[in-house]
């Protein structure tokens, strides 16, 4: 029996998302074949039903030539039918794909009054009327989990041009019908297709201009304040175009998508083009890599790049008879140094992209990865080279990386560097191995977290230099509805899954991000999804550097839509799509709390937030309050009460002390002049006495060494409270890491 089921299109569902995250952006090639990362893309359309082929009718605008480039612009106003094949099934029911549904089950008591943001609609079906398609249930219900519906990839030629669109690329195939019970309804057989990802296909795209709107609502973010001090502080810029980029980044951003700045990038890019040193905060997902890597590459073309030698010869024997081990030393001008090795793989990414024709040469070198293939990659030349600071002094220690030519610094996530013990190699690396002293070389900091110790590390770092705050310092954006729930230890399995099975029953395919405190409880967790029939991949930091990079690409890709991460995930990883961050164990420093959330609600789009709150969990209640008042979020009553005991433990620390934050923006503590002889004991006023934290019986979450960031320390040492006595991080342990 077939009854019609009216769908509302109101919003495709991920991984539909290929249909609209590069809107503007045509591609050169259109493979027909299977894609080698999902070799299933075509040789499933034999599918157990017969297949129908809908066509959506998507109007295209009209795309004015932009007098920076000369590069085909899409001109003519057009249709393209995107087709989407349903099997005509039986039953009927509604299906809304909006997200968060109005109809999620858990927490309704505590949802913020304001309104939650409408999902994010891409440009090309802004303005368009609502379709209503007819389709079966059992395949509604099926496209839904797998964010079927939206048809193909969305970069074909013609999508914007007016041309005939290629062939559908349906996600819909080798479809199956499933009952509520079926056990597994993300059968890996029948995933769906990876979505399209820019940085594979950066290079088949052309530069188009009619898209105002671009791919991400940075327009969330027009409210956001911004803090400035320091001397002579450059006037921000509104747009891109007032910047004086070279073409090649201009194309490269118009590629992107970027059509405006976001505030930090407003501030931050005139400041660092004008070569100064610069301390930045800006909340999590607000842009911050482009922030520093458009003045780098700019700068770089515009001062150096007639000079054709990122590389020299050495000769390690001295030029002196016998064997001459001749080496390549790469002399990289730009240096730019993150925590992890999944956040320098993505600025990787993410620079070569903006780079991109333009002649700079970026290369990453990151631990657990095979040196020697690094090694090559530095001696092909280097302009801008991105690391973990552990792999690059080994790098420099074996004489293969000199940073002597390094003008300009970038340290990303540059308190985390601290938090896992990296201080030693951090300042090895700056001040101890031949890198040109601060105000001779730039030097920028980038976090949306400060706490003191990376304002201590910023004096030493940098020089007469400027510090802005984009919004405040260490809050999270208010794009992310936070929700926190009361948990019992021995209920937060089954909380979860009915969590995922509401997530599921109301048809959302959501990439969900879920943080346990430990490797060991990550990997439990994991399995024990897995077996519910909730696919799912775990990431930490006893995994080799396969496995992590595999269980992000499963994850990025929709096929394994549940990542069970420890704080390894938690900081700069750019994941579109992530809906939800479930905090299944609460970290113990709201700034870890803050980086983990900010997974979700990026570059302007709405996000879920949910913590499992237990009373081990007390000494978080004070910061989480304050941090969720600032983001207007509802505070549940009974946390309020929490409140004052987490004063007593002290452990997460109040905010207003961890970050020293003012109205908005925050404040910088400088050696310099305007603050010769601030007393940093203010910072402790509050005279947090620090208790060691209640044992943990949850596997899932202790505090011993099976934690991936032990982050008691930083917190174990702010007790000690005052400049110059603060942190001992050598004897911190980073496990798993570089
Ligand atoms: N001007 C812009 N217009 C549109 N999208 C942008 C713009 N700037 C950045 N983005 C996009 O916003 C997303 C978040 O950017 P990015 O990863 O740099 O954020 P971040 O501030 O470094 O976050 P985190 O604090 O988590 O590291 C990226 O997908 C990026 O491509």
């Amino acid at each position: 029996m077939m009854n019609p089921l009216q769908v509302q299109l109101k919003f495709f569902p991920y991984p539909a998302t290929s249909l609209f995250v590069f809107p503007g952006i045509r591609t050169h090639r259109q493979s027909p074949l299977p894609s080698p990362r999902n070799p299933l893309s075509r040789s499933h359309t034999h599918t157990h039903h017969t297949t129908r082929p809908y066509r959506l009718p998507v109007p295209h605008s009209s795309a004015p030539q932009c007098p920076h480039n000369s590069l085909s612009l899409s001109k003519t106003k057009s249709h393209t039918h995107l087709p989407v094949r349903f099997p005509p099934e039986a039953s009927t029911h509604h299906h809304s794909f909006l997200f968060p549904s109005t109809s999620m089950p858990w927490n309704e008591s505590t949802r913020s009054p304001r309104p939650i943001p409408s999902a994010y609609l891409p440009p090309h079906l802004r303005h368009q009327p609502t379709f209503t398609v007819t389709i079966p249930t059992s395949l509604a219900r099926s496209s839904s989990r797998r964010g079927g519906g939206g048809g193909g990839r969305g970069r074909g030629r013609g999508f914007r041009g007016g041309r005939a669109p290629n062939p559908p690329r349906s996600y819909g195939r080798s479809r199956r019908n499933f009952s509520d019970d079926d056990p597994n309804p993300y059968n890996q057989k029948i995933m769906p297709e990876p979505p399209f990802d820019i940085s594979e296909k950066f290079d088949e795209l052309e530069v188009i201009d009619d898209d105002p709107s671009g791919v991400n609502n940075i327009n969330a973010y027009d409210e956001t304040p911004v803090e400035t001090s320091g001397f002579d502080v450059p006037p921000p810029v509104t747009s891109f175009s007032e910047i004086d980029f070279c073409s090649g980044l201009s194309d490269n951003i118009k590629r992107c998508q970027f059509v405006k700045p976001t505030p930090i990038q407003r501030y931050a890019i005139p400041v660092a083009m004008a070569g100064r040193d610069l301390m930045a905060c800006a909340q999590t997902g607000s842009g911050k890599t482009a922030a520093f890597c458009f003045p780098i590459i700019t700068r770089i073309l515009r001062d150096h790049h007639q000079l054709k030698s990122p590389t020299k010869k050495i000769d390690r024997n001295g030029g002196g008879g016998g064997f001459s081990l001749k080496t390549i030393m790469a002399c990289p001008l730009a240096l730019i140094l993150a925590p992890t090795r999944e956040l320098s793989c993505q600025i990787h990414e993410e620079a070569k992209k903006f780079s991109y024709k333009t002649g700079v040469k970026v290369v990453v070198a990151y631990g657990g990865a095979p040196i020697v293939q690094q090694f090559r990659n530095l001696e092909k030349g280097v302009d801008i080279l991105v690391a973990t600071p552990g792999r690059l002094v080994d790098m420099i220690e074996r004489a293969k990386v000199s940073l002597k030519n390094v003008k300009y610094l970038a340290l990303d996530e540059a308190d985390r560097m601290l938090d896992m013990g990296f201080e030693p190699q951090v300042r090895k690396i700056v001040q101890q191995m031949e890198m040109p002293p601060a105000g001779v070389r730039q030097t920028m900091l980038f976090s949306a977290t400060f706490p003191i110790e990376i304002q201590r590390l910023a004096s030493d770092f940098l020089s007469n230099y400027i510090f802005l705050a984009a919004g405040k310092v260490g809050s999270s954006t208010d794009l992310i509805a936070q929700r926190v729930e009361y948990v019992h230890d021995a209920d937060k399995k089954n909380h979860l899954l009915n969590l995922l099975r509401a997530q599921r029953a109301n048809g959302k395919h959501a990439l969900t991000l879920v943080f346990v405190e430990t490797k060991k409880g990550a990997d439990a967790l994991q399995s024990w999804l897995s077996m519910k029939g909730f696919p799912s991949m775990a990431i930490h930091g006893d995994k080799v550097q396969m496995e992590r990079e595999r269980a992000l690409k499963s994850f990025r890709s929709g096929l394994t839509p549940i990542l069970v991460a420890t704080d390894v995930a938690a900081r700069g990883l750019d994941i579109p799509h992530v809906a939800h961050v479930i905090n299944f164990d609460l970290p113990r420093d709201i700034g870890d709390y803050v980086h983990r959330i900010g997974r979700t609600g990026r570059a302007g789009k709405p996000g879920l937030a949910t913590a499992f709150f237990s009373d081990k969990n007390a000494p978080l209640a004070k910061a989480l309050v304050e941090l969720m008042q600032e983001a207007n979020q509802e505070i549940p009553p009974w946390l309020n009460e929490y409140t004052e005991t987490s004063h007593a433990y002290g452990s997460g620390g109040s905010r207003s002390s961890r970050f020293s934050g003012v109205k908005f923006g925050g404040h910088n503590y400088r050696r310099g002049a305007d603050n010769e002889n601030y007393d940093y004991s203010n910072q402790f006023e509050d005279g947090t006495a620090l208790e060691s934290y209640p044992s943990h019986s949850s596997p899932y979450s202790s505090h011993d060494s099976r934690a991936d960031f032990p982050t008691s320390s930083r917190a174990d040492s702010f007790h000690e409270g005052f400049y110059g006595h603060m942190l001992d991080h050598r004897t911190v342990v980073a496990s798993g890491w570089d």
